[in-house]
């Protein structure tokens, strides 16, 4: 019996104006679901060197801080999915740009509009923890 692959996936949840964004994918297999921007981690990166290739090459925009939070893991029927996410703040004067090959749209969401739009599986509990526990997870002076 064949084991399931692994991928490794790094993941930023940008935090601005007490919002975070939420990106919405046009890929085939997943298009209409949201997702954190980001992208797999290739061989000899760390996932947060990954984290700042993919928000470059996805995103058109620099992360500035990436705080690690949490690692996301989940077993699609035919990967098992190893995700870091980090919360990450952008330079002020950049904004993200939506690249149709990658994402239809992008949404800031607040604390209350978290639900509002289809995650991929892997991330749904994660969102209800960035919910509930939204006020002491973004409260942090360096954000
Ligand atoms: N970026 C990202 N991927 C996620 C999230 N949740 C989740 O299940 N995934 C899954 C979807 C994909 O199967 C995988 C990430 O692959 P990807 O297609 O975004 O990676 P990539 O940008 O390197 O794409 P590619 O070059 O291989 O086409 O992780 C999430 O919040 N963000």
């Amino acid at each position: 019996m064949s084991e399931t692959k692994t991928i490794n996936v790094a993941a930023a949840i940008f935090y601005r104006d007490n919002k975070i964004l939420a990106a919405c994918r046009a890929d085939k297999e997943n298009t209409g679901l949201w997702e954190f921007p980001g992208g797999k981690v290739e061989a000899g990166e760390t996932s947060e060197q990954a984290l700042r290739r993919e928000i470059q090459e996805e995103l058109h925009c620099t992360v500035q801080a990436a705080f690690f939070y949490d690692t996301v893991t989940y077993s699609y029927p035919t990967f098992d999915l190893h995700m870091d996410c980090y919360i990450c703040t952008l330079n002020e004067s950049e904004s993200p740009i939506v690249d149709p090959k990658v994402h239809s749209e992008l949404h800031w969401l607040a604390q209350n509009e978290l639900l509002d739009v289809q995650w991929l599986p892997a991330d749904i509990e994660l969102i209800k923890q960035l919910g509930t526990f939204w006020n002491d997870i973004f409260a942090s002076q360096h954000l």
